[in-house]
């Protein structure tokens, strides 16, 4: 059989950035591209990078992802968490390839008290979120092979993130509060690269939507706790409520989700989010 031909796109991402890590063990031919070299709201532009490229996979790291932001923000969030999602899907379908796209927590509403599966109801709160669903639904309906992994919480060495955030606060203040009501699980971008490349490697063609986090459930104030525990920064943190920390986007109190698809299917055992922090920290300087 041919080798597998990966495009990833918004490849200087936490994510992007993961896989370019990880595929250098990887015995495929894969393409990085980000918005400088290939923008996915660009039909044209895709269709010929497949085409000429000889594509048979593509992962979507694209996106807008400023949550905040996107509340005032509305089309940019749009061009590039919809337009950008259903141009890669006409055009997997087109050409015949497979699409992986990665999707967010943030479509749910946060009513649950147990962990969300993948057909539980949507409702998401926030543009970010609405911008995601929508996404979700024009890849569904532009082509049959596509994998939709819902995930949550990202962090990495690589780009910003919460991690990095919680870090920097540190270097100029002696305390913090955090919302300790907004509960989810942390995922290192790490593992969710390794288990796309995994998926790749079965090519079982269940396709569909799937959930995929690090084990285990946090506070963004346990998940703050915790980082300074493991770097030994000494600073205080005080557990505080959504409603004394105000944004523009309003996010989900709960937010856990069911990964035994993903487990069952794909015979994955994922890591507790603790040990991946403790792997992802060992790489960043505090
Ligand atoms: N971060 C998180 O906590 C979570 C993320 N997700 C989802 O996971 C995926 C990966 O997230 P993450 O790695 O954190 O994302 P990042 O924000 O780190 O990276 C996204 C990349 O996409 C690029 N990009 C933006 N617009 C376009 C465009 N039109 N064409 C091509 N590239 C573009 C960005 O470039 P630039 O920086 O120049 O805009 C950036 O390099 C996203 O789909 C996100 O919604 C899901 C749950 C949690
Ligand atoms: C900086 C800071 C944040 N917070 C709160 C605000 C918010 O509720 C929570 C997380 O804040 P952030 O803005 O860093 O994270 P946020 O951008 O909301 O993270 C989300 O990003 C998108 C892309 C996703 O898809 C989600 O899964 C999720 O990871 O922490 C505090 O309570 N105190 C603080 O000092």
């Amino acid at each position: 059989m041919d080798k597998k031909r990966i495009l990833v796109t918004g490849s200087k991402g936490q994510l992007g950035s993961e896989l370019r890590v990880l595929s250098e063990g990887a015995n495929w031919n894969f393409f990085f591209v980000d918005i400088d070299t290939l923008d996915i709201t660009d039909e044209n532009a895709v269709e010929t990078f497949f085409i000429d490229k000889k594509i048979n996979y593509c992962i979507n790291c694209a996106a807008y992802t400023a949550v905040d932001q996107a509340e005032n923000n509305q089309e940019a969030a749009y061009k590039v968490n919809v337009i950008g999602a259903e141009v890669l899907a006409k055009v997997t379908e087109k050409t015949n390839s497979v699409l992986f796209h990665i999707s967010t927590d943030f479509v749910f509403g946060g009513e649950k008290l147990i962990p969300y599966n993948e057909t539980d109801q949507t409702s998401p709160l926030s543009v970010y979120g609405k911008t995601k669903l929508e996404g979700e639904k024009a890849i569904e309906q532009n082509t049959k092979r596509y994998y939709i992994i819902r995930t949550a919480w990202l962090y990495s060495s690589f780009g910003n993130n919460f991690v990095k955030t919680m870090l920097n606060l540190a270097k100029t203040r002696d305390s913090l509060g955090i919302v300790v009501d907004q509960v989810g699980t942390p995922t290192y971008a790490k593992d969710l690269a390794q288990v796309i490349l995994t998926i790749i490697e079965h090519d079982k063609e269940e396709y569909g939507v799937l959930h995929f986090s690090n084990e285990g459930v946090a506070s963004w104030y346990d998940f703050a706790k915790t980082i300074f525990n493991i770097k030994d920064v000494k600073i205080e943190v005080k557990p505080i409520s959504t409603f004394e920390y105000p944004t523009p986007a309003k996010r989900p109190q709960y937010s856990v989700m069911d990964k035994s698809k993903i487990k069952n299917t794909f015979n994955i055992s994922i890591p507790y989010w603790q040990d991946s922090l403790i792997n992802c920290l060992s790489l960043i300087e505090s």
